[in-house]
């Protein structure tokens, strides 16, 4: 059966030049792509989309941060896409938990400049692919 996961490269993955790498991986893995869009991401669009994070000492920092330059979005499609799409990812810490081979452990350092986002459960994917793409 087929899934759909919303994926971001954020800032720090498009500043650094790795939108076609990420693109590139989530092709090769055999997930294709429904939509796709390059955006700078307002405020509340980002509160809304870390909303389960308010409260965290890092919240502050991690709106600032995904405000800070443009994003792209895309939602991906296939077979068990979210987790699919979150092996291919790696851990959310690029040093102590993502693996080599995946993308924040190739290319990451920091645990908040960790490249991707992608959706954690089929509720979340949901939501989020509401909020991104209104229009899907
Ligand atoms: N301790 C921390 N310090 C700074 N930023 C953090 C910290 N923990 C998480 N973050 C940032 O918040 C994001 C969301 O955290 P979460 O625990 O949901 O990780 P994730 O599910 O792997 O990442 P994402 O939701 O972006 O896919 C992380 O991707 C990272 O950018």
């Amino acid at each position: 059966m087929s899934e759909r996961t919303l994926v971001l490269v954020k800032p720090d993955g498009v500043s650094r030049g790795l939108v076609g790498e990420v693109i590139s991986r989530i092709e090769r893995k055999g997930l294709t792509l429904a939509a796709l869009e390059l955006k700078t991401v307002e405020r509340a669009v980002a509160e809304q989309h870390y909303a389960e994070h308010d409260g965290r000492p890092f919240f502050e920092s991690l709106l600032e941060f995904i405000t800070s330059g443009p994003v792209v979005a895309l939602v991906a499609e296939g077979p068990r896409a979210i987790s699919a799409f979150r092996q291919v990812a790696g851990g959310t810490d690029p040093v102590d938990k993502a693996v080599p081979g995946s993308i924040r452990g190739d290319f990451g350092l920091e645990v908040q400049y960790n490249l991707v986002h992608g959706s954690d459960s089929p509720e979340s994917a949901e939501r989020e692919i509401k909020l991104w793409f209104p229009n899907l």
